[in-house]
């Protein structure tokens, strides 16, 4: 359902990414994993076309995103959404989150999720079915984001980026701010939700673990390049790029 096909982008004189090429089944989670500055999420920024790439393609349920413009951008956008590290990127601080969850849905009249058929013009019953979905209570419906915890923030984001029922749901780091505990929490939700609603996911991430426990392949970016690429199964195969390793060890230390 997304192919990325030799993809490269320079900011300047600033190679970020060189000649990247990978692809998504539907129904699939592969993870992204590299050092700060390898260019995760810049990789994002292309697919979500918040940025064009210099070359390559970027194809979409068979729609090259790197072709479109203007009205069919806008069409086409609505089936990749984004969760991001820092949920407040997404919430606006002085609107109740159960607004901001059905913001897209607003922007999409044309969406017609089926886990919101019967209550598509029922603005409130939406936001509580999709805080449903998220594991939110619905006495949170009426707050506003600084009156949640970081792990119930990100769980509002969780319900905006599913709103859609996007096919690709891309995730830049998005437990790196929360306790453990809480992280083992949300990524279990993700887990759910994707097998839920049949959706693809993009995990990117600096920690293995985290990529280990949710992904069915794994990617490993370094310098821009795209250095291995492999099932999560043989994360510790004899085989792993040098590089991989040197990631597995400075995991374990
Ligand atoms: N809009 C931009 N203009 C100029 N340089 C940029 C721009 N966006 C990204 N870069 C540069 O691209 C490189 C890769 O950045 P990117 O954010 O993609 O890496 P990353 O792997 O996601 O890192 P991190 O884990 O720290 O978020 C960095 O050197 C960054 O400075």
């Amino acid at each position: 359902m997304l192919e990325v096909k030799n993809v490269s982008k320079s900011y300047r004189s600033n190679t970020v990414l060189t000649d990247v090429s990978f692809h998504l089944e539907q129904g699939e989670c592969l993870g992204l994993i590299g050092e700060s500055g390898s260019g995760k999420s810049t990789i994002a920024k292309l697919i979500l076309a918040l940025d064009r790439s210099d070359s390559g393609q970027i194809i979409v349920n068979n729609v090259d995103f790197s072709q479109l413009k203007g009205r069919e951008l806008r069409k086409a956008r609505r089936h990749v959404q984004v969760v991001f590290q820092d949920p407040s990127a997404s919430l606006n601080p002085k609107l109740p989150v159960w607004k901001s969850v059905i913001e897209p849905l607003e922007n999409y009249p044309e969406a017609s999720p089926s886990f919101l058929k019967e209550v598509r013009n029922e603005k409130r019953k939406m936001a509580e079915i999709l805080f449903e979905k998220a594991g939110l209570q619905s006495g949170l419906l009426d707050r506003y984001p600084h009156q949640l915890s970081g792990g119930q923030r990100q769980r509002v984001a969780i319900a905006r980026g599913i709103s859609l029922q996007p096919n690709l749901l891309i995730f830049d780091e998005p437990t790196s701010n929360l306790d453990v505990s809480i992280q083992a929490q949300i990524l279990n939700l993700l887990k759910d939700l994707k097998s839920e609603i049949n959706m693809s996911y993009l995990f990117i991430s600096h920690d293995i673990a985290t990529v280990q426990y949710i992904s069915e392949r794994i990617a490993v970016l370094k310098e821009g390049r795209l250095v291995d690429l492999f099932k999560t199964k043989d994360l510790f195969s004899a085989d792993r790029h040098p590089y991989t390793k040197e990631l597995i060890d400075a995991a374990l230390e």
